[in-house]
């Protein structure tokens, strides 16, 4: 008989010595971070039939149209974490600014701040395509008893003590990291409960998978060219599938599974490409490396880049090892 899979809950309490800090208060964010997860689901999975599918009427700080889904998960996950009284901040891609949220002591006693994008792949959202939610917690930097600064959030990415996302999908997933390694979670509809479905995930080091918006191809950099090229040549194991889902999440996902690389380079027409440092490529970066994948912006460890504004903006290469390696070689060898 297969054994019961354990549920999210009980991975969560089981793993919480293997954290260096009294975890206790990471264990109950993560867990509101899951029920979250499942109420932005439900309205996600029933989005054509409610008033929840297109434009919200306004545009958010990077000049995007914010979806109703958008603000719909933003305001569900800012709501969910604050009641909880855990975190003393929270900075989403849909606000300008971060949040300061005060203890219910008044205190500031909190010791986390979240860092969010509530609906990853937004163009998706309407034509029923696999969307996300990403995040980034970190331990704050400022002394608890006071409010949270912007320093909090600022933070490089090999700071974070956990990340994840959730994909909405074939199936529910949340896969996160706490720093030992990446596990997944399936969500079971009919119980509303995650289950360890995919233990200690695993990119493998090779892959024949490349992901990138070839729409974009003239306005990339002459290395970025060159790698496509490169995948795209009759020699070896090549030419490698294109597969771009256009939801970052979607793409990570499958490309953790089977083996891939995920590009957003910067271009002619975006300097430093799309995708925010802080609530799309840290989370990701760091799920990559402790699932034995790389990622770069195609010169440096993203982990490794210091953060200087809230919604800055990095070229972003991520994937099977030896594959953003080869991808680097290019780059480097174009400059
Ligand atoms: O449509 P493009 O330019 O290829 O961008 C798609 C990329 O932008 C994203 O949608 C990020 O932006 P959002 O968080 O606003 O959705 C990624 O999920 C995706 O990989």
């Amino acid at each position: 008989m297969s054994q019961r899979k354990q549920t999210l809950g009980e991975f969560i309490i089981e793993n919480q010595a293997s954290f260096k800090y009294t975890s206790g208060e990471l264990s109950r964010l993560i867990n509101s971070i899951r029920l979250a997860a499942k109420v932005v689901n439900h309205e996600v999975n029933k989005a054509g039939l409610v008033d929840i599918l297109g434009a919200a009427g306004d545009t958010n700080v990077q000049g995007e149209d914010q979806q109703k889904l958008d603000v719909y998960a933003n305001t569900k996950f800012i709501q969910t974490m604050t009641k909880r009284n855990i975190v003393c901040g929270i900075a989403s891609e849909e606000e300008d600014d971060f949040i300061t949220i005060n203890s219910q002591d008044e205190n500031h006693q909190n010791k986390y701040v979240v860092l969010i994008d509530p609906l990853d792949g937004s163009s998706n959202i309407d034509v029923n395509v696999s969307v996300g939610t990403i995040f980034s917690i970190y331990r704050r930097v400022t002394p608890v008893g006071t409010p949270v600064t912007i320093e909090d959030f600022l933070q490089k990415g090999n700071h974070q003590v956990a990340a994840g996302y959730i994909i909405y999908g074939t199936s529910t997933m949340l896969v996160y990291t706490t720093g030992h390694g990446v596990n997944g979670f399936t969500l079971n509809p009919a119980i509303g409960s995650f289950y360890l479905s995919h233990p200690d995930m695993q990119f493998p080091e090779d892959g024949r998978i490349y992901s990138v918006n070839e729409g974009n191809y003239i306005h990339f950099p002459k290395g970025i060219k060159d790698y496509i090229k490169y995948c795209q040549m009759e020699e070896g194991d090549r030419p490698y599938t294109s597969r771009y889902i256009g939801s970052l999440v979607s793409d990570f996902h499958r490309n953790m599974i089977k083996g891939g690389i995920y590009m957003y380079p910067k271009s002619s027409k975006a300097s430093n490409g799309k995708l925010r440092l802080l609530y799309e490529c840290n989370p990701m970066a760091f799920l990559a490396e402790q699932a034995n994948g790389k990622a770069s912006d195609g010169f440096n460890r993203i982990l490794d880049i210091q953060p200087t504004e809230l919604h800055q903006r990095v070229p972003f290469i991520c994937g099977s090892k030896n594959m953003v390696e080869k991808a680097e070689e290019f780059m480097r060898a174009a400059e």
